[in-house]
């Protein structure tokens, strides 16, 4: 939902109307639909009222004169009535069409806007509260195309119609008599407390993200949950996030219930008004009681559209607090962009060079990394090790570009990696970390991550590389086993494998190894630096490990710490 004269203010500032011409900006696509809801609205509300005033003329004529004939009358009711059940249909048809549309483009945005922010800018972001962003929020602003905007344009010229109508075919007097009723129920009463609802409404989103991130939270964390006993105080927690949407949501029901109540009555004394001074304008012989029954019927129809404001108000608040919301992350510019003219990459190996590499994180206060000057030439294994914190990890993020260097330059292929394309960055750099993300699919499908166009064989081809094709294939289901959230019916050596398999399957030149076999057995860590072997072979390739024994060959080994090289010590293979 970008906007560049909105994007300037923060999404936090935005005014009502800003945010109103944002969204129709954005709406584009769907303005044409959105425009026959509307014209099928106004006739329809344009007929209601007709048809009441015509239902009232045709019994004041009768009672006139009773003999008058009736028939052509009603089956004017009846086609009027037809005719305007048409019309609502296809409001309602149009409206829909809107709904969905809206809610995919808002989605497909939403993703859009966030993929590149990521991983620095997802992973800075609390994943409840985004996903509660990405959803409920995304709804809430999709009813805004839907099912706000048409109504409350339909308010403003509905009754603007019927007053012209009143004051140039019945009587001005009773016009001006109506306005001021209408104008209050329209635009008075659903203004009333909006600043009051506007911050509750905004708590309830707020609260309703909390609720989200704790609960989501408690479900990925359920074990350490149950096995320190914290199962009533994460139940406490949630409780007192669920109140706080309650507390929000009972300040917005009140005001509803006022704004309702006051509206009620309104509508009541406008109707009592036009009936007391249409009387008095008879009596006065300025008008015959004929037209004052049908200015009362017009009266009674004029006051629908405009109560229908009433009901859109809040939604409509939700809405302008929603897109606060979803503009609030999507808002944010990434933490690294592809140059507008990227250099292309050379062909043939690759080498990586950190050439005096300084980098804090941002809101951080102390340095990650600090004049790193490192090397892995093209072909070759370069161990980088040190202890916890020393700023290993940083070096693939850089590498990567989740972030870039605050100063010094990361370079592959004699390219700095800003000048590449994120697209050739990505292809030519293969990352197997710590942990891997699975997702809840088939094997196949979570190893064509990588390559979707890869064949079985190539799968095959790769998991034996990988040592992980014998398992699977004593798997019922073979490549087609569902592995589960987070390849949860996998082991942690299999997980691995798997991640190892992708990277061979994603054949890039470089193959960064970022302790990934940390969190293994001793065995399945052999194992994976078999693997890791045979991965290498004709690659250049980055290890990343926490003590010089997790390495077992390495053309060179970079001692890391405090975000300093320390040594570099040459021609390993390291014991
Ligand atoms: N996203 C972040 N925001 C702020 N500071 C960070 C972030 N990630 C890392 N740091 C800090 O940067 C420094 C280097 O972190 P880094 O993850 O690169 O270390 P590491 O050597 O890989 O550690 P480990 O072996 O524990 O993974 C640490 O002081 C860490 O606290």
């Amino acid at each position: 939902m970008n906007a560049p004269a909105a994007a300037a203010t923060p999404a936090s500032q935005l005014t009502r109307r800003q945010i109103s011409a944002r969204l129709v900006r954005f709406g584009r696509p769907v303005l044409a639909p959105l425009g026959l809801s509307l014209l099928c609205r106004l006739a329809a509300q344009t007929l209601g009222i007709a048809l009441l005033a015509l239902g009232a003329w045709g019994v004041a004529r009768i009672a006139d004169d009773p003999s008058a004939p009736i028939a052509p009358l009603v089956w004017t009711l009846i086609g009027l009535s037809l005719l305007k059940g048409v019309l609502r249909y296809l409001e309602q048809f149009a409206g829909h069409y809107v709904a969905f549309k809206a809610l995919t483009m808002l989605r497909d945005d939403f993703y859009a806007r966030l993929a590149p922010q990521s991983p620095a800018g997802i992973l800075s972001r609390r994943s409840g509260d985004l996903l509660s962003r990405a959803t409920k929020d995304v709804d809430r602003v999709e009813v805004f195309f839907a099912h706000t905007l048409v109504p409350a344009v339909a308010a403003v010229i509905v009754p603007v119609g019927v007053l012209a109508y009143l004051a140039l075919e019945v009587d001005p007097v009773l016009a001006l008599t109506l306005a001021p009723f209408l104008v209050a129920v329209g635009a008075l009463v659903p203004g009333w407390g909006r600043e009051s609802s506007g911050r509750a409404a905004m708590e309830v989103r707020r609260a309703r993200g909390d609720v989200a991130q704790l609960v989501a939270e408690s479900m990925q964390g359920v074990r350490e949950i149950l096995a320190f006993g914290a199962g009533e105080r994460r139940r406490a927690h949630i409780a007192a996030a669920g109140e706080e949407v309650a507390g929000g949501l009972r300040v917005l029901g009140a005001w509803t219930a006022r704004r309702r109540g006051v509206n009620a009555g309104l509508v009541v004394a406008g109707l009592v008004a036009v009936t007391l001074v249409g009387a008095f304008r008879v009596a006065d012989g300025a008008l015959d009681w004929t037209s004052l029954v049908v200015a009362c019927a017009i009266a009674a129809g004029a006051f629908a559209p405009v109560l229908a404001v009433e009901d859109v108000a809040p939604d409509l608040e939700q809405a302008f607090t929603s897109a606060r919301r979803i503009w609030e992350v999507t808002d944010t510019p990434p933490a690294t962009t592809s140059p507008a003219r990227p250099v292309p990459l050379p062909d043939g190996p690759l080498d990586v060079v950190f050439e005096g590499v300084g980098f804090t994180y941002p809101g951080a206060t102390a340095t990650a990394l600090d004049g790193v000057t490192l090397e892995v030439p093209a072909g070759s294994t370069t161990a980088v090790v040190g202890p916890s914190g020393s700023g290993k990890s940083t070096l693939v993020h850089l590498l990567t570009r989740s972030w870039d260097p605050s100063a010094g330059r990361v370079l592959l292929g004699g390219v700095d990696v800003r000048d590449l394309s994120l697209a050739d960055l990505r292809r030519s750099v293969a990352v197997v970390g710590q942990s891997t993300y699975l997702f809840n699919d088939t094997i196949a499908a979570n190893l064509r991550l990588a390559r979707p166009d890869a064949t079985d064989a190539e799968l095959a081809d790769a998991c034996r590389r990988a040592a992980l094709h014998d398992a699977i294939a004593a798997m019922p289901a073979g490549y087609e086993t569902v592995v589960g959230e987070h390849g949860e019916r996998l082991s942690g050596g299999q997980r691995q494998r798997v991640a190892i398999a992708r990277a061979l399957l994603a054949d890039a030149p470089v193959l960064v190894l970022d302790e990934a076999t940390s969190q293994l057995d001793v065995e399945t860590e052999a194992e994976i630096q078999a693997a890791f072997a045979e991965a290498a072979v004709g690659r250049t390739v980055l290890v990343i490990a926490h003590r010089p024994g997790a390495v077992r060959t390495a053309d060179r080994l970079v001692r890391l710490d405090a975000g300093q090289v320390r040594a570099v010590e040459e021609g390993l293979p390291v014991a």
